[in-house]
C-alpha cells in the first residue's frame, strides 16, 4: 500500500482557499479530523508523472517551518495535493494585512526569518533546493508559525512563461547573477532569494525594487546594485541580508551559517 496514496473518500472538501498556479486550492479535512489544503491540479499545469514520483520523496521531508505533503490522489484526474491547512495564508498577505501592528516589531519580524532560515536550513541539508522562495511561497498558522510552502513544486510547471528567465512569469526580483544568466539553481541561489524575503518581512510586504521592470532589475543585479536598507531595519539585520546577496554563490553563506548569524543577532537585540 503506497503510503503517500490518499483516498479520496477520506477527503471532505471545504471552503476555496485561492487559486494558485496550479488552479484551484480548498480547505478539507482528511480522515475526519486532519486540517489540509487540498490543490486541485487544473491539467496541463505541472507534469505530474514525474510529481508523482517525487511525491514520495517529499512526504519524508518533516520539519516545523516546512508545510507538510500529507500525500497526493493520483488515481483520479484531476490529481490532488494534500498538504497541511495554515490558517493566516500567505506571509506576503499577512504582513500587508498587519503592517500597522509588525512596523517597527523587530523581535517579531526578525523571528519570521528565523523561522523561515530554520526550514530552508533543514531543506539545505536534504540537497533539496525550493527555486522560488519569496514571502509569498511562506505561510503562516496560529500563534505566528511561518513555515516555507511549496519547495521543489518550481521543477513541474510547465508554463514556459514561469520557467524560462525571460518568461513574464519567472521571479525575476529574486533571483541571482547566476540563475539570470544560467538559470544555475542551487541552495546559494535560494540564500539569495531568502536575502529578499527577509527585505519583503522587513517592509512589511513591499515589492522589492518598487516598479521597475524586469530588465531594469536583471541590469542593476548584474551590475551589484542591492536593494537599500529598509526604515526600520536595524544596521545588523541589514548586514546578514547583504550576505546573501553576494555576487557569487561562493560569496554567500549556507544556510546553517545564516541560521546562526540570525540567532546571534536576535540575542545582540533582545540584550
Ligand atoms: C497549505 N495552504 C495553501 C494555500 C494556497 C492556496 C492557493 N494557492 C496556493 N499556491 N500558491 C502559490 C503556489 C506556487 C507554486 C510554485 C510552483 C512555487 C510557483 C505552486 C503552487 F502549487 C502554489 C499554490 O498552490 C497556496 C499555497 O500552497 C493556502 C493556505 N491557507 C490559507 C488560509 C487562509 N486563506 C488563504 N489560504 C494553506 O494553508
Amino acid at each position: 500500500h503506497d503510503k503517500w496514496e490518499i483516498h479520496p473518500m477520506e477527503l471532505m472538501l471545504l471552503e476555496e482557499l485561492g487559486s494558485g498556479q496550479f488552479g484551484v486550492v480548498r480547505r478539507g479535512k482528511w480522515r475526519g479530523s486532519i486540517d489540509t489544503a487540498v490543490k486541485m491540479m487544473k491539467e496541463g499545469t505541472m507534469s505530474e508523472d514525474d510529481f508523482i514520483e517525487e511525491a514520495k520523496v517529499m512526504t519524508k521531508l518533516q520539519h516545523p517551518n516546512l508545510v507538510q505533503l500529507y500525500g497526493v490522489c493520483s488515481k483520479h484526474r484531476p490529481i490532488y495535493i494534500v498538504t497541511e491547512y495554515m490558517k493566516h495564508g500567505s506571509l506576503l498577505n499577512y504582513l500587508r494585512r498587519h503592517e500597522n501592528s509588525l512596523i517597527g516589531n523587530m523581535g517579531l519580524l526578525l523571528d519570521m526569518c528565523i523561522q523561515v532560515s530554520k526550514g530552508m536550513a533543514y531543506l539545505e541539508r536534504h540537497n533539496y533546493i525550493h527555486r522560488d522562495l519569496a514571502a509569498r511561497n511562506c505561510l503562516v498558522g496560529s500563534e505566528n508559525v511561518v513555515k516555507v510552502a511549496d519547495f521543489g513544486l518550481a521543477r513541474y510547471v510547465l508554463d514556459d512563461q514561469y520557467t524560462s528567465s525571460g518568461g513574464t512569469k519567472f521571479p525575476i526580483k529574486w533571483a541571482p547573477p547566476e540563475v539570470l544568466n544560467y538559470t544555475r539553481f542551487s541552495s546559494k541561489s535560494d540564500v539569495w532569494a531568502y536575502g529578499v524575503l527577509m527585505w519583503e518581512i522587513f517592509t512589511c510586504g513591499k515589492m522589492p525594487y518598487g516598479r521597475l521592470k524586469n530588465t531594469e532589475v536583471v541590469e542593476r543585479v548584474q551590475r551589484g546594485i542591492i536593494l537599500e536598507k529598509p526604515k526600520s531595519c536595524a544596521k545588523e539585520i541589514y548586514d546578514v541580508m547583504k550576505n546573501c546577496w553576494g555576487h557569487g554563490p561562493e560569496d554567500r553563506p549556507s544556510f546553517k551559517v545564516l541560521k546562526d548569524q540570525l540567532a546571534l543577532v536576535a540575542q545582540t537585540l533582545t540584550d
